[in-house]
């Protein structure tokens, strides 16, 4: 363990999107490091199985709640609970997300919606509705969103996703500044590819989707990323190590968007088939989740 076992002791942090891949890795992270874990998603079973697995390990200190995003009076009731509950939150992650590859223009408007509404939408209501309760009661909080590095470069065919990311982005650095008297400060991170299951089954569907954004001989360090990684940089920005941080994205990815191939522009070689063959790989993954949602 690099950092002190009970280095977030007293901390109450919010993980949404934290019953899978990247987000549980958070929450296992920060629960480890003495914090209590509140982790949001869609799927009650999935959110119960991952606070069990995670409290089996650390004890008592991860909690779930089911709850969509999108839905403003969801998460204003679910964040109040917590507050009534269990105490104030100490930090938020705005980790949940939506995300699959398609060309542009075949996207219809429900496609885009269901991305940007999660990843922006999402991230500004949980965010106001921590951040309200903080400046109300004249408590610091602390933000961090994960991002990606394509709010740097942008990418093809994630085009909802690399907007909505950069929003986030920009809801950082306006925040910052706004709610820097409140003793409130925003971070993000822009992770390069740390593969999860669900977002390679989006992302990378097929054969002959595998192109650069996924593949770890195209990062520099010649590796993906690892969770204890990624849970380190966001453990500092969680914590008051990181009092006088805010405003900032920081980049982990073992330089790959420097060396150019983080994007989706392999794809630009797949033929209309091919795109066929990834959206029914897709839609089927999505199908089998949303077969477990709880709301
Ligand atoms: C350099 C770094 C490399 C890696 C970077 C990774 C960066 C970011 C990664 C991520 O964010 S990965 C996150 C992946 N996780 C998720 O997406 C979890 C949540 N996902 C879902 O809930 C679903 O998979 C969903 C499809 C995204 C949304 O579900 P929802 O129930 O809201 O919508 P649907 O009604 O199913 O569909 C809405 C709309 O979208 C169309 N659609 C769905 N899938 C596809 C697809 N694969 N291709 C094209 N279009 C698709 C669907 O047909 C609907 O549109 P209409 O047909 O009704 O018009
Ligand atoms: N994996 C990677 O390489 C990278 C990932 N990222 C970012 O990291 C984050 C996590 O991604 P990853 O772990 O890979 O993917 P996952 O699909 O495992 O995580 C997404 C999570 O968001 C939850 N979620 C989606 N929609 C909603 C909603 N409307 N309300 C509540 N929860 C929701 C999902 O749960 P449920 O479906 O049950 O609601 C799921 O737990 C995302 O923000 C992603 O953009 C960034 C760069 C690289």
């Amino acid at each position: 363990m690099l950092y002190d076992r009970n280095c977030l002791e007293g901390k109450r942090i919010l993980i949404t999107g934290g019953g899978t891949g990247i987000g549980k890795g958070l929450a296992r992270h920060m629960a480890a490091h003495g914090a209590q874990v509140h982790i949001w998603g869609r799927r009650a079973q999935v959110l119960e199985e991952a606070a069990a697995e995670i409290n089996r390990e650390v004890g008592e200190r991860v909690f779930w709640q089911a709850v969509d995003i999108r839905n403003y009076e969801a998460v204003d009731a679910a964040v109040g609970e917590i507050w009534d509950n269990y105490g104030p939150l100490t930090g938020l992650v705005n980790n949940a997300a939506a995300n699959f590859i398609a060309p542009t223009k075949d996207l219809s408007p429900r496609g885009y919606e269901a991305i940007a509404s999660t990843v922006m939408d999402g991230a500004f209501f949980t965010t106001q509705c921590a951040g309200r309760r903080w400046i109300e009661q004249g408590l610091k909080g602390s933000v961090v969103s994960t991002l990606v590095t394509w709010i740097w470069t942008g990418s093809p065919y994630v085009v909802p996703s690399a907007m909505a990311k950069a929003a986030v982005n920009a809801m950082t650095m306006s925040l910052a500044v706004e709610w820097a008297r409140y003793g409130i400060r925003l971070n993000a991170v822009a992770p390069g590819p740390f593969p999860t299951d669900y977002a390679w089954q989006m992302l990378n569907p097929t054969a002959d989707s595998s192109v650069g954004a996924t593949q770890a001989d195209q990062v520099p360090m010649g590796r993906f990323g690892e969770m204890s990684e990624l849970g380190n940089l966001v453990l500092l920005l969680l914590s008051d190590g990181a009092d006088y941080i805010t405003g900032e994205t920081i980049t982990i990815d073992g330089g790959h968007h420097l060396a150019a191939p983080s994007t989706f522009a392999g794809l630009n070689s797949m033929s209309d088939e091919q795109w066929a063959q990834a959206k029914a790989a897709a839609k089927a993954a999505s199908e089998k989740s949303k077969a477990q949602r709880s709301v």
